[in-house]
This record gives C-alpha cells, sequence and structure tokens, in this order.
C-alpha cells in the first residue's frame, strides 16, 4: 500500500479547527482508495513564537522539505501583531514560503449551484464562474528590497526581474491550455514600471502559446470587472499584492472566504492552504468553514500525490453535503437545512465519503 508523508502546520487562530477536519477527510478517503497517509505536525505563526520564540522554526522547513507535501491552516492575531517585524507570524510565513520556493500559488474560485444565493451577487452574474488565480508568491512588493520605516519615512520596494515573470507566466499559460484557454494578465502598467515590465514579458511569452487568448487589465479595473460580471474570467495572472487582495474578492463572488483553497507550488515542493487566515474574532467558537481547507486537502491529492480518485471523492461528497443543504455559519443564511459546526461539517463530508 501507498503511504505519502503529510507535514502539517496548523497556525494559529481557526487554524487548528480547520486543519483537523481536513486530516479526518483525508483519512476517510485513503481508507477507500487503498492508500495512507503519515502525518508529521510542526510549528509556524504566533504558536512558533511562543514556543520557540521565531516564527519558522528550522525544523519546520526540514520537515516540509523532506515530505511529500504540506498542508497548513493560517497564522497570526493580535497578540503578536505588535512584535518587531522580523519575529511576526506572516513574517515566518512569507519566509516561509521563500525557502520552499512556491512562486505559484493557484486559488481557484468556484461556484457551487448549491450555493449560488450565498453570494452578495445576484446568481445571474456568477452562476458558472470558474476563475483561476495564478498569483506570484516569492516577489513583487511583498520581498522587494530596500524597505525601511525610520519613523518618519517609511517604503517598500516593487520589483519583478524577467525570469519571475516568464516563470508565472508559463504556469498561467499552461493552466490555460487545459481550461477555456484565456489568460487574463492584471497589472497597473498605466504608473508602475514594474508593470510595464510586467506587461512586455506577457506579450513575449504569448507569441509560445498562440492558442492561448492573451488580454491585458489594470487591477483597479479587474477588481470592478471581478464584482461586474466574473464569468468573462478563465486564468488570472497577476502579482504577490495584486493577487492576494483579488482573491479574496474572488472569494466573495463564490460565496464565502471559508470556500477558497489555495496550492502553493514551485520545483521543490508544494503547500496546501485556504487562501484565509486565522480569523480571530471566530476562533474557538467552532463556526469556522473548514471546507476551504478541505478542499486544499483535495488539490494536495491532484496535484502532489496524483490521487485523482481521492480528489474526486471529496468534491463530490462537498457538493453532496452541500445539495443536502448541510452548511456552516458563514452561509447559514443560504438553504441551509442544517447549520452545522466546524467539527460535524468535518464529519459529515467524511460520513458521505465512507457510505
Ligand atoms: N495564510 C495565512 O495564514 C493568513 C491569510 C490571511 C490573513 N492572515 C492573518 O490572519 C489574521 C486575521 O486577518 P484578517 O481578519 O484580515 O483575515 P481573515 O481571513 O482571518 O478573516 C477575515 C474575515 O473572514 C472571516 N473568515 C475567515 N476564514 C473563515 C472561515 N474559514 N470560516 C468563516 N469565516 C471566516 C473571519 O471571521 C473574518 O471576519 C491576521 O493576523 C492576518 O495577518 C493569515
Ligand atoms: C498573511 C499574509 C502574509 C498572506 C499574504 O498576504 O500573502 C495572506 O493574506 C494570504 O493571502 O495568504
Ligand atoms: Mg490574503
Amino acid at each position: 500500500m501507498k503511504n505519502y508523508k503529510i507535514s502539517i502546520i496548523k497556525g494559529d487562530g481557526i487554524g487548528p479547527e480547520i486543519v483537523d477536519e481536513a486530516i479526518k477527510v483525508l483519512n476517510a478517503v485513503a481508507k477507500k482508495c487503498d492508500f495512507s497517509l503519515s502525518y508529521k505536525e510542526y510549528l509556524m505563526g504566533g504558536i512558533a513564537i511562543d514556543t520557540t520564540g521565531v516564527p519558522l522554526p528550522a525544523e519546520t522547513v526540514e520537515g516540509v522539505l523532506n515530505s511529500d507535501a504540506c498542508l497548513f491552516g493560517a497564522i497570526g492575531g493580535e497578540k503578536w501583531d505588535t512584535l518587531p517585524r522580523e519575529l511576526r507570524p506572516e513574517t515566518g510565513l512569507l519566509k516561509f514560503r521563500e525557502e520552499m520556493g512556491v512562486y505559484a500559488n493557484l486559488r481557484p474560485a468556484i461556484i457551487y449551484d448549491e450555493l449560488v444565493n450565498a453570494s452578495t451577487l445576484k446568481p445571474e452574474v456568477i452562476k458558472g464562474v470558474d476563475i483561476m488565480i495564478v498569483r506570484e508568491l516569492i516577489g513583487g512588493i511583498y520581498f522587494g528590497k530596500p524597505r525601511e520605516n525610520d519613523g518618519f519615512k517609511a517604503f517598500n520596494t516593487m520589483v519583478y526581474t524577467k525570469p519571475e515573470i516568464v516563470r508565472i507566466g508559463k504556469t498561467a499559460f499552461e493552466l490555460a491550455r487545459k481550461r477555456d484557454k484565456r489568460v487574463c494578465s492584471v497589472d497597473k502598467a498605466n504608473v508602475l514600471e514594474v508593470s510595464q515590465l510586467w506587461r512586455d514579458t506577457m506579450n513575449e511569452l504569448a507569441k509560445d502559446y498562440p492558442d492561448v487568448e492573451l488580454t491585458h487589465m489594470y487591477v483597479d479595473n479587474a477588481a470592478m470587472q471581478l464584482v461586474r460580471n466574473p464569468k468573462q474570467f478563465d486564468v488570472i495572472v497577476t502579482g504577490n499584492i495584486f493577487g492576494d487582495i483579488l482573491s479574496d474578492t474572488a472569494s466573495m463572488v463564490v460565496g464565502s472566504i471559508g470556500l477558497l483553497p489555495s496550492a502553493s507550488t514551485g520545483d521543490k515542493t508544494a503547500i496546501y492552504e485556504p487562501i484565509h487566515g486565522s480569523a480571530p474574532d471566530i476562533a474557538g467558537m467552532g463556526i469556522a468553514n473548514p471546507l476551504a481547507t478541505i478542499v486544499s486537502a483535495a488539490m494536495m491529492l491532484r496535484y502532489s500525490l496524483n490521487e485523482d480518485k481521492a480528489a474526486d471523492m471529496i468534491e463530490e461528497a462537498i457538493k453532496a453535503v452541500l445539495k443536502d443543504g448541510y452548511r456552516t455559519k458563514d452561509l447559514a443564511a443560504f438553504d441551509a437545512k442544517e447549520v452545522l459546526n466546524t467539527s460535524d461539517m468535518g464529519n459529515i463530508i467524511a460520513e458521505y465519503i465512507e457510505k
């Protein structure tokens, strides 16, 4: 029987609650599909600061690199917000992504038919939405130097090199080939030099993909278009900060931030993580939606472990559970037959897989 080594980072806030449910579902599907998963837990974020003094212990880096894939919850919280920047949970996460070399963050926003009433947008606007946001994850203004805050003047630097743009562009074009063959590159080329290089490079790269249509959009317009007519998008490719913002918007297009999964991929390893944060406002209340993390686990099965059947089973179980009217609190107002807590949502998905 095949065994996969999965590194687990639960993190802070709702992180442990949602990751536990994903593990439950993974175990159910492994049993059905005749493979096994062994898990090893590592620390990152606030809990790592409290336990080891740093947000990203060396052991975490090494453990994840030696595993087949990593499932990650979320980090951060007010308790650590006043620490010097190098000691903050978010700095740990960024260093982690950088060390893992996960330059391509795939954030799919797909509407479940059962949830068309859950979005704040009209059903006819969102029915059929299927967008893949390809966010560059280890460059741009998040990592650019110089950066400084001397108490009077503060600045960050937005940097992209051509190879970085080509690398993420290829990911987007290759993905589009397996979808509707359309890439929309989002930038701010009307103002920023870095965006002009981004746009010129995408245009050059497009010559290698004559079967894929490339269009460009300024990020302010893209934010508006996502809400006006999200169905116009197939693949969106964009830089780190624009992708961060646009993916939170896309999550609400499909009903809740508790629904959007992601895969952070590169040449060394892959990290599977919901797009949302540690949600300190609801941590410990048992009301967090675990679906984003459970779907991230399905992405892990599909992309890193090549267990497509198991991934399909999770996705089918989620659809069936939603169809039967089970909802977490964030979606409770929308065609709910029964509102479940975080743990019961995990249980019922595992049960649907088992039966
Ligand atoms: N990848 C990560 O680890 C990650 C991502 C984003 C934010 N953060 C961190 O999380 C902390 C909180 O940030 P924030 O409040 O801006 O963003 P957030 O995504 O944690 O929460 C935003 C809102 O969405 C709700 N929400 C988020 N996930 C949910 C879920 N699964 N089910 C139901 N509701 C959910 C929250 O309750 C909150 O009202 C900060 O410390 C931030 O830096 C971490
Ligand atoms: C917590 C933060 C550093 C992170 C980001 O901005 O990348 C988060 O918002 C995300 O979307 O994963
Ligand atoms: Mg974000």
